[in-house]
């Protein structure tokens, strides 16, 4: 339904510098992320300017040359490593007369081939919409074929008429499923969190090993791919560790540089788990020579989606490809594992990890007896709502003693919303 290129298409890449700002998109990952969606790049076209061209964003001469690369290779479709704007993308393609898609496009294409799960392709799919919801041209009946017959054209309604009001009909039906599915989401997250079950989260950036280490982690056979975004829907798996007992792991979407922000938004449910987490494993590719650009590109999309708070294991992964590597761990001045090396593919280090996570969880985890007075409705109220209740004893004096299990970030939040400070809170001293 959506002007994607097909798989098996042969496409013109076009990328350019811009000497007016940095933060120009890398070529190499392009070519990546284009191979990655399935399609051949049969050649690369690129230039310097020093800033877009408004009407056709690179310049004649350049076009030309595009023009000329498509004709000489028999390709299908020119791919932009930009954003373009929708009349950029349609005075090119008018230029042309090849099919044109920017960046956005490839990227939410390929998460569109990817998502596995219903909400994914649901995401997805309101994500393209929107994106196409601007360049909305020409003629669409994609959706009324694919929706047999929700489309039929009003009355005295044009062609584009109908299509866009398709496009806000169909826009509106997701949003709708969305809606439906992240409230279940939301509820088997609060049942999680009532049952006082840990959620590690796997993140990192796209083809790092997630998938890979969430296989050996929970020997299950989720889809890995050498290829990027092989893993786009959050996949949650129940573990056993000693002394923790029941974690979920739940593997998350690849990050990339500059991540589309339509997608982001898109996403935002689905990296709800990775904001609620109680330790997220970043999965590094430490094999890859930008590693350190793409840890720092994982910890932006963390703190824009508002996860950079929670507690974070780095696992540097792949250690197999470096030379003579052995497995370890790494701790900071405290003594706390902040990183474990290890190979997810050989399985080595995985026994390292795993005593690493159970460290930081049962670091996270606090058990208090808080004494609650009458007038601490409001906290014992919260504490039962979070399911963080073990046990609860009244004493003579009016007094109740409380008894709770928690992720300590679960335990600071709670009394913060019922307006106590820690010095506040009255704790008896129990060994446990
Ligand atoms: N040599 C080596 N390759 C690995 C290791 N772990 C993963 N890989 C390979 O790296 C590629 C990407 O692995 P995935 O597990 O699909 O990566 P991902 O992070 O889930 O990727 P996205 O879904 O794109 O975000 C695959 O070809 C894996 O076989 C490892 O420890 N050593």
């Amino acid at each position: 339904m959506f002007e994607r290129p097909d798989v098996g298409e042969r496409a013109v890449l076009v990328h350019i510098e811009f000497t007016a700002h940095d933060g120009s998109e890398d070529p190499g990952e392009f070519r990546e992320l284009v191979t990655s969606a399935g399609v051949e790049p049969v050649d690369m076209v690129t230039g310097t300017r020093k800033q877009p061209s408004p009407r056709l964003f690179v310049g004649e001469g350049k076009l030309e040359e595009i023009r000329d690369a498509v004709a000489a290779n028999e390709a299908d479709v020119v791919l932009f490593n930009h954003a373009l704007s929708p009349s950029q993308e349609r005075n090119i393609e008018r230029e042309l007369k090849c099919r044109v898609l920017d960046r956005t496009g490839v990227i939410l294409d390929i998460f569109a081939q990817r998502a596995r799960t219903h909400e994914g392709k649901l995401q997805v799919e309101l994500a393209q919409l929107e994106h196409m919801s601007t360049r909305l041209i020409r003629g669409w009946t994609h959706l009324e074929r694919q929706k047999g017959g929700i489309g039929l054209r009003g009355p005295g309604e044009t062609q584009l008429e109908t299509d866009r009001r398709l496009l806000r009909e169909r826009i509106k039906s997701i949003h709708k499923r969305l809606e439906k599915v992240r409230k279940q989401r939301d509820q088997g997250r609060r049942a999680r969190k009532r049952a006082d079950v840990p959620t590690l989260s796997l993140v990192g950036y796209t083809n790092a090993g997630k998938s890979t280490l969430f296989n050996q982690v929970t020997t299950s056979t989720v889809y890995a791919a050498d290829q990027l975004f092989a893993t786009l829907d959050p996949t949650l798996r129940k573990l056993e560790l000693p002394d923790i007992g029941s974690v979920v792991v739940a593997d998350t979407v690849g990050f990339i540089r500059h991540l589309p922000h339509k997608l982001v938004e898109a996403f935002r449910a689905t990296l709800e788990e990775t904001r609620q987490a109680s330790l997220l494993l970043h999965i590094i590719d430490c094999h890859d020579e930008r590693r350190d650009e793409n840890i720092e590109q994982v910890e932006n999309v963390l703190l824009e989606i508002g996860a950079d708070e929670v507690p974070q294991l780095q696992v540097f992964n792949k250690i197999d490809l470096l030379d003579d590597f052995a497995p370890r761990i790494d701790r900071n001045e405290d003594g706390i594992p902040v990183r474990v090396w290890v190979s997810a593919i050989t399985g080595q280090g995985m026994d390292l990890l795993f005593d690493a996570v159970v460290e930081r969880l049962a670091e996270d985890v606090v058990h208090h007896f808080v004494l609650l007075g009458p007038a601490d409705g409001k906290l014992r109220a919260s504490l039962h709502e979070a399911g963080s209740v073990l046990s609860e004893e009244h004493r003579e004096s009016g007094d109740t003693v409380v008894e709770v299990r928690l992720q300590n970030r679960d335990w600071l939040q709670l009394l913060s919303r019922a307006g106590v400070s820690q010095e506040e809170v009255r704790l008896e001293d129990r060994a446990l």
